[in-house]
């Protein structure tokens, strides 16, 4: 795409017939191919990956000899992705993007070739020259020996709830790294991203099982997020929160006058999710009656709008969510088997917090940071530490959400949340 045979004349002879090879792993499609562009013209040629997967899979696959890194990646934390890269990669330059400022800056390993990609970058992105040092890079593991200098802003913002890009299928996914959005280093809690970024480019149905409160609607998004049907709709159903009456309404949708009370026709959530993913929460609560209309849908991918004869065909996505042992539920009768083995292809399971509660010190820090946003980040006294580290969690991480938040509030302007400011679900003040 519009890559130059001409030298660039900023670079020296460096720039020879050999072809090197860069892998550039951005989310941006726009971004990757203007950096392409500009280094095609001094013979790098640009692996591109949308996601660290991607990125870790081409590295692996050819010689690389820099990476090229934005400041966010959809399917890996970009640290422990940096640390990973690192592990593996010693002799590969790394040229990261910083985030806070927005793309403005990058840090470059000091190679004989970091001049030459500096002058590609900037000539892919029209900029001034570079200013030295001129930044705090957000990303506190990259090694100091490593230079800053600014490029101009590329990518856009990207936020968490953004459409970001589908995972290839062949992008690797088995790698031990967690997915942006979950917070902890326990084993089951990697096993997790793994599952979502095995699974996510794919149609097969999942099943997310776990207590409440264990981040399964979190999977259900980041299954949507990472899959090709990011930019269409995600659609929720808690099937727990509707009453039975309304549910086949709410579902399926009717026609104006389909039955007392139907003043006007409805979609059905099926069929605002078409082409997108729908997500059933809390499956086990759906009525029997019920799960058989579900069951046809799920096989034939029609249905019928209440009061409408004609079928309507419709492509969704589903997954299902419960905390319910729906195994058991199935085998006593009391969820459809054949129901059960259509949703539950592939099985997520979310760990309680008390199987991961070496987790519970990084999971405060995140919720801390978050509520401290444009003021100062508290911290939590030792002892009210060691206070939730001695709480059962019923709850899990949203009852430490909640916990964490309520004493953030209690602890007014200071700057550390003692035991005092430590109150459980029952409201009752710790000490
Ligand atoms: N590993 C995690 N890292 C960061 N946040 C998490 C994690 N697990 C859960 N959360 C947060 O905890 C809260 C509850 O998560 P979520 O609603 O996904 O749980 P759930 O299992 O669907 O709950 P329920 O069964 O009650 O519907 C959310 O704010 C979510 O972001």
């Amino acid at each position: 795409m519009g890559s130059s045979s001409t030298t660039h004349p900023h670079v020296s002879s460096t720039s020879s017939s050999i072809t090197r090879t860069a892998v550039l792993a951005s989310p941006d499609l726009s971004f990757r191919r203007r950096v392409r562009d500009a280094l095609a013209g001094l013979r790098w040629q640009v692996r591109e990956a949308s996601g660290g997967a991607e990125a870790l899979a081409h590295l692996e696959a050819c010689t690389a000899e820099a990476l090229i890194l934005d400041s966010w990646l959809p399917d890996l934390e970009i640290h422990e992705f940096i640390k990973e890269f690192e592990r593996l990669h010693p002799g590969v330059d790394l040229i990261t993007l910083d985030g806070a400022l927005y793309s403005s800056s990058v840090s470059l390993t000091r190679s004989p070739r970091r001049n030459e990609l500096l002058h590609a970058l900037r000539s892919g992105q029209d900029v001034e020259a570079p200013q030295a040092n001129a930044y705090h890079h957000p990303l506190q593991e990259i090694p100091e020996d490593r230079e800053m200098v600014s490029i101009p802003a590329a990518p856009e913002p990207k936020a968490m709830a953004s459409p970001s890009p589908t995972l290839r299928p062949e992008s690797r996914a088995s790698i031990n790294l967690r997915l942006p959005e979950f917070i902890g280093e326990h084993s089951r809690l990697l096993e997790v991203s793994r599952r979502i970024r095995l699974v996510a480019p794919r149609m097969t149905p999942v099943l997310i099982q776990g207590p409440t409160g264990t981040g399964k609607e979190l999977v259900a998004k980041a299954l949507h997020r990472l899959s090709s049907r990011a930019q269409r709709p995600f659609v929720v159903l808690n099937c727990a929160a509707i009453p039975e009456s309304l549910l086949e309404a709410e579902l399926f949708g009717h026609t104006r006058g389909a039955f007392t009370g139907a003043v006007q026709g409805r979609t059905g959530r099926i069929e605002t999710a078409n082409g997108g993913t729908l997500f059933l929460d809390e499956i086990g609560e759906m009525p029997l009656p019920l799960q058989a209309k579900l069951l046809r849908f799920v096989e034939c991918g029609e249905l019928q709008r209440i009061g409408e004869n004609e079928p309507v065909t419709v492509d969704v996505r589903i997954i299902a969510a419960t905390h319910q042992p729906l195994a058991s539920l199935a085998a006593s009768g009391d969820f459809r088997s054949d129901l059960y083995y259509r949703l539950s292809v592939f099985i997520i399971q979310t760990p309680s917090l008390i199987a991961h509660l070496d987790d519970l010190p990084m999971l405060a820090a995140h919720f801390l940071s978050r509520l401290g946003t444009g003021s100062p980040v508290k911290n939590l006294h030792p002892s009210a530490l060691g206070l939730l580290l001695g709480h059962a969690w019923p709850g899990n991480v949203r009852e430490l959400e909640h916990v964490i938040e309520r004493g953030y509030i209690l602890a007014e302007d200071r700057s550390e949340i003692s035991v005092a400011e430590i109150e459980f679900g029952d409201g009752l003040a710790s000490s």
